[in-house]
């Protein structure tokens, strides 16, 4: 399917009686297949997966352990290809890239955010966020303009000197929340972003989330943690590396869901007052 084809479908999909307004995709994944060749045997870790993702969604990617989430995720992040099917972003399919390009499409538009934050120690606040520019040369005035006002953004205006240790755990996520905004990316991508932190954390890293989506930014995040996936808009589970379910999440349950943590947060904070 071309990319016009994809943006056609997503229109029809998405947006029934919306001629005027169709929406873009940010990806297009088409019978993608991934098979891993080794000495005996062959693993075929996805069997044919195909679904859109229009931008300004927010998808949750869920799945027991082995169905093929991280090989997925590999393939969103362009770290590895497909051995059949497309998966499209804008009007490129990464198939048909060359490890090259693969590399240059993977530093400039896609924003990957790590359960480990993956921040690099010895770089500062405002460098690590600059770190997607290294790869394309020059940081200027603007660019430093814009990676302060990134570090505002997540709430660490005043920590822009600062190095990740002297940092908490979701003060690092919201660096590189900040370091996945740098390059304008076609989505985040983000594995596991809040598996590490406690409740309360998790909890301030999801609202910047929510607050992302709600300005337009499109994010694919993979969980284990169904309140986690239940602040997405869509949860698309796999099983046995092929689509099992693709789903909206109600609005109700994700407004429920988002109302429990805030009250759970507001709990723990007051026994800590105590
Ligand atoms: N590099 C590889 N070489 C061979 N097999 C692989 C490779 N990577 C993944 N697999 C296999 O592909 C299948 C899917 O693995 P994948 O890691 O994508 O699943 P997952 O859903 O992310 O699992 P988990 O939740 O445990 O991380 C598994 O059978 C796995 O053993």
């Amino acid at each position: 399917m071309s990319a016009t084809d994809a943006y056609r479908s997503a229109e029809s999909k998405w947006s029934p009686g919306s001629a005027t307004s169709p929406r873009k995709l940010a990806t297009s994944i088409q019978n993608l297949e991934k098979h891993y060749v080794l000495k005996s045997e062959t693993v075929k870790a996805l069997r044919g997966v195909s679904f859109d993702v229009p931008e300004g969604d927010y998808v949750a990617i869920m799945g027991p352990s082995g169905s093929g989430k991280s090989t997925l995720l590999n393939m969103l992040g362009c770290l590895d290809k497909p051995t059949r099917g497309s998966l499209l972003l804008g009007d490129d399919d990464i198939a048909r890239m060359s490890d090259d390009q693969l590399a240059d499409i993977r530093s400039r538009r896609i924003g990957f955010v790590f359960q480990s934050y993956n921040l690099i120690q010895q770089l500062s606040v405002v460098e690590n966020i600059q770190v997607p520019l290294y790869y394309q040369g020059v940081i200027g005035a603007e660019e430093t303009a814009r990676s302060i006002e990134l570090a505002q953004r997540v709430g660490l205006g005043d920590r822009l000197d600062h190095r990740p240790t002297q940092l908490s755990g979701g003060q690092q996520q919201r660096v590189a929340i900040a370091r996945s905004l740098m390059n304008d990316p076609y989505f985040i991508l983000a594995d596991e972003p809040t598996g590490n932190l406690d409740s309360v954390t998790t909890e301030e890293i999801l609202t910047i989330f929510d607050d992302l989506n709600a300005e337009g930014r499109t994010i694919i995040l993979v969980t284990h943690e169904d309140d986690v996936a239940e602040r997405a808009k869509r949860v698309v589970r796999l099983k046995d590396g092929k689509l099992h379910k693709d789903e909206p999440v109600d609005p109700a349950v994700r407004e429920a869901a988002r109302e429990a943590q805030r009250r759970n947060v507001q709990q723990i904070l007051r026994e800590g007052d105590r």
